[in-house]
């Protein structure tokens, strides 16, 4: 079958390094740009989400800080003295007396009337009325008294003692003549009355006094109106020490070190998983450079970077944080996009070690916890945070601490807030602003005035602000090279690194490597004298034996050439008994235009076999030679002629079929007014067209394996090879992928591995049957089934009273015909290959055919099928146990029996029946077409 024109021609345009290198760029940039789009709340909560909700926060905290160091007045107005109220008892309406004085004589009781006329138009209440005297330590009060005489001082003192809650106030005068007379009280109170807050700062008292002393006055006076208006007020309380803005300045580093995690994190997760899920080495197969991988992620993030660096500075001037209203924008956002391109480089080297995007997440999270320490108790103030220019502090630490993104962005805004959040006067309690950031004071000390002074009276030397930004930049360079470095030399999930050396080899460079191809006869003799193999089994299938000869002959040619290679799993660093030699010096030759269909059972080696190939594993010893390229050591150059459809499906979930194409196209290098046709051409072939701009997460497994299989095509690959490329496909679409491929193969070589004996029998040319990493056996389908097979099966029913003129006539005609079953007349007999003595078979078909025999009410004929001759060679090859096919003769003979009945069911193709009239050993065709039952 001819492909058409327009599958076998070719259409990758030849490029210079650069062009290429630029083109890729494009085709991931768009990529990424695409995925952003798709996961949109992501995309928002990196750039525009995240710098929003810290911002509102640091906000409401400022807000609710301010409000909170206000609540109390600092200067409390003065309040004017009160006069004295009527006394209270225990409880509010019991008897009390209001003031018990002694001694009583003209001048003390004058000096009380007076009082008490003073007190009663201050407090609005009834003047207190001079009572009856009271001697009597046992008498209590019938109702509120008034002023009361009482006998002596030692009076008072019983009284209250005996009579606790009754009596508000006592005084007890002393007139003495003099010159100058002097009229003396003592004032008895009660002092847990301000002890326990009732009279706030002793009021009362100072209010009594008062009303005593003005009456002492008025009286000395003469009974003159005397007023002595006193105001007591509080000393002033202290003020708020912070501003509103000290708030942003102090967890201003803390918050938006979380704003920028989130996209930290989200970098760490997406990198890893692509990692993960093998979509990098999928995209790297294509021919996609790691350089522009790299590059490419780089530039999406750093947009996001930007935009959340705009946004952020953007809410900042909303929210009126001084910070951001009296600095220079420019410096602003330079800050923030300096920083959030410090913590993606971080990012970046931390994904070289890490293969699992659940630990990815896990470090992201440890790091968002350290760093939000460190925030928080490094930039909590600028006293703390600039200790580490101290005279009495070590250098070591900011030269260590330098490393970290999130310590130069803490300085860096530590800067900025210094600058401009001003302060208040500890004198005048005013604002003075701070001198404001403007883009020259990125190269300012700090002034002294604006530095901490610690207790040695110290004041640090602060470098200016813009060194922060300058250890931002090395904070990149630095992860940059680290990432670079140990991308190359730490080995990925398939075993593949660099040398710790990689750097100086010329051929990373790509000096020396590329424009060499191997001469097929030198690169055989080097490769025989590296890697010897082992000597065969003795065992050897002759055809595997002549192959391996083929494969050592330097004479021969093959498109593909496979020496001695040998993968062993290792257990560990060193030699194990337990290490899996998982392919064992297989030697295999591949020619263009043909499809080699590799068998095998679970385990068998060929995944490992495709593996090593398509250079996504390394091989432990041994070469292959794919037109004249080594696997070994120019895997970039042969991933440019060729293709790989791996077993797992590498897909992007949230790319559509067409994106897919266009994608890897472009990696690929296909040439750009192709891509359309190729687009179309291709899906239709697999019949996912109608489906072409759904996402492939959408799709099901048969269609994602279609749609693995069709990228595997793009960009005219000279070599293809696939991986179980039918697996959970239904037959119908089986069929379609079936004629794809074979129109495909023309002047390719293609690989297959399945498990599908029919694909094998129908797409290969030749088929391999691999077993415990060796190669059991090698041919076209119908020399395996001459020659492992047990013949052709012929089943006969007649009826049981003729069974035995027909096993009679059988065994004249066909004498070592062997029947094999004989139940009420359904007989089925094995007839050996023509190789057997099985001559006699064509003419007994015929003999079947004529009619003559009328006992025969109806037969049919079966050859030996691939998954017999499958059964028989691991059967074989697992003398001591079952690798997936047998470990019991009873299950062995219950397959048999099934296969039997299967081939009973069966009624024989025209191609198997010719080749059976023939007497065998021609191709029996597909074999899967089968239609024939003799009338
Ligand atoms: N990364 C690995 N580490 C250790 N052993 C491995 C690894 N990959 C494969 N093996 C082992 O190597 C052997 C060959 O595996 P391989 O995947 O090549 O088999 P296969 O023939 O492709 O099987 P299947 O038909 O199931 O895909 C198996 O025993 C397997 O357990």
């Amino acid at each position: 079958m001819n492909p058409p024109a327009d599958l076998a021609s070719p259409s990758l345009e030849r490029k210079g390094y650069f062009v290429r290198f630029f083109d890729q760029l494009g085709i991931m940039l768009k990529r990424n740009t695409i995925l952003q789009i798709r996961y949109t709340k992501s995309t928002l909560a990196q750039t525009i989400i995240a710098p929003f909700v810290f911002m509102l926060l640091l906000f409401i905290l400022q807000k609710a800080d301010y409000a909170n160091q206000r609540r109390s007045d600092p200067n409390p107005p003065g309040a004017p003295l009160q006069g004295i109220y009527n006394c209270q008892g225990a409880k509010p309406d019991d008897p009390c007396i209001n003031i018990m004085y002694t001694p009583s004589d003209a001048t003390t009781d004058g000096i009380l009337a007076l009082f008490a006329t003073k007190n009663a138009q201050r407090t609005g209440q009834p003047a207190f009325p001079k009572e009856v005297p009271l001697n009597n330590l046992a008498t209590l009060p019938p109702r509120k008294l008034g002023m009361v005489p009482v006998p002596s001082f030692q009076f008072i003192y019983n009284y209250t003692l005996f009579n606790p809650n009754v009596t508000y106030w006592g005084i007890t005068f002393t007139d003495t003549p003099g010159p100058p007379r002097n009229i003396a009280y003592q004032v008895w109170y009660n002092a847990s009355n301000v002890a326990n807050g009732t009279d706030v700062y002793g009021r009362e008292v100072v209010s009594f006094m008062r009303g005593v002393d003005e009456a002492i006055i008025s009286f000395l006076n003469g009974g003159q109106p005397t007023s002595m208006d006193v105001t007591l007020k509080d000393w002033p309380l202290i003020p708020p020490k912070t501003l509103s803005d000290t708030i942003v300045q102090n967890l201003g580093p803390v918050f938006f070190f979380c704003s920028e995690m989130v996209i930290f994190i989200n970098v760490l997760n997406l990198l890893v998983s692509e990692k993960e899920n093998k979509l990098r080495h999928g995209m790297e197969m294509m021919g996609l450079k790691s350089s522009v991988y790299w590059l490419s992620h780089f530039l999406s993030n750093s947009l996001l970077i930007a935009v959340g660096a705009f946004v952020t500075a953007i809410f900042g001037l909303m929210f009126g944080f001084f910070a951001f209203k009296n600095t220079n924008f420019g410096v602003i956002f330079f800050t923030f996009f300096l920083f959030g391109e410090g913590m993606l480089m971080l990012a970046f080297f931390i994904t070289t070690f890490v293969r699992k995007a659940r630990v990815a997440i896990l470090i992201g999270i440890f790091v968002f916890i350290i760093g939000l320490l460190f925030e928080s108790f490094v930039f909590s103030s600028s006293f703390v945070g600039y200790i580490w220019w101290d005279k009495g502090t070590s250098p070591a630490g900011w030269i260590v601490l330098m490393f970290f993104p999130f310590f130069n962005f803490g300085k860096a805004f530590l800067d900025i807030t210094t600058y401009t959040t001003g302060r208040l006067d500890s004198l005048t309690n005013t604002f003075i602003p701070g001198p404001g950031f403007s883009w020259s004071t990125l190269y300012d000390p700090l002034p002294v005035e604006l530095r901490p002074i610690y207790a040695s009276g110290n004041t640090p030397d602060v470098p200016p602000p813009i060194q922060s930004w300058y250890f931002l930049l090395m904070n990149m360079a630095f992860y940059g090279v680290l990432t670079w470095y140990f991308d190359c030399v730490i080995p990925d999930e398939f075993g593949w690194s660099m040398p710790p050396w990689f750097f100086i080899t010329p051929e990373y460079w790509g000096l020396g490597r590329g424009r060499k191809q191997h001469g097929e006869v030198d690169w055989l003799r080097s490769e025989k004298r590296r890697s010897p193999g082992s000597t065969p089994p003795a065992d050897e299938d002759p055809d595997v034996a002549d192959e391996r000869n083929r494969a050592l002959d330097e004479t021969y040619h093959a498109a593909v050439r496979i020496v001695n290679l040998r993968k062993i799993y290792r257990n560990g660093f060193i030699q194990r008994k337990e290490d899996k030699v998982a392919v064992k010096d297989l030697c295999l030759n591949f020619e263009e235009g043909k499809l080699l269909a590799l068998l095998g059972q679970n385990g068998a080696g060929k995944s490992t076999t495709m593996n090593i190939l398509s250079g996504l594993t390394p091989a432990t010893s041994g070469d292959a030679l794919m037109y004249n390229l080594s696997v070994r050591s120019q895997m970039p150059e042969i991933r440019n002629i060729m293709g790989v459809c791996p077993q797992h499906d590498i897909l992007f979930d949230d790319l559509t079929a067409e994106e897919h194409i266009r994608l890897y196209a472009g990696l690929k290098g296909v040439r750009k007014d192709t891509w359309t046709a190729l687009v179309e051409e291709r899906l239709k072939a697999v019949r996912l067209w109608k489906v072409r701009n759904q996402r492939a997460g959408t799709y099901s497994g048969g269609m994602k394996r279609r749609l693995s299989l069709v990228i595997s095509t793009i960009g005219d690959p000279k070599i293809i090879f696939m991986d179980e490329p039918t697996t959970g496909m239904d037959p119908v679409n089986r069929r379609h992928v079936w004629e794809f491929v074979e129109k495909f193969k023309k002047g390719r070589v293609i690989v297959l591995t399945t498990h599908s004996m029919e694909e094998a029998d129908v797409l290969g040319d030749r088929i391999a049957i691999m077993a415990h990493g060796r190669l059991r056996a090698l041919g076209t389908s119908i020399a395996l089934k001459t020659k492992y097979g047990t013949g052709y099966r012929i089943s006969i029913i007649c009826d049981p009273a003729n069974a035995e003129i027909a096993k009679q006539t059988v065994s004249n005609m066909v004498p070592n015909a062997i029947l094999e079953d004989d139940s009420a007349g359904a007989l089925m007999y094995q007839f050996p290959t023509s190789r057997n003595g099985g001559e006699m078979l064509p003419r007994f078909i015929r003999f079947l055919e004529s009619g003559e025999a009328e006992w025969v009410k109806a037969w049919g004929i079966s050859q030996t099928t691939l998954e017999e001759v499958f059964l028989k060679l691991i059967r074989d090859a697992n003398p001591n146990g079952y690798s997936g096919y047998e470990t019991k003769p009873l299950v062995a003979q219950a397959e048999l029996d099934l296969l039997r009945n299967r081939s009973l069911r069966r009624t024989l193709s025209r191609p198997t029946r010719r080749a059976a009239a023939n007497g065998g050993g021609q191709h029996s065709g597909a074999g899967y077409g089968n239609g024939y039952a003799p009338s």
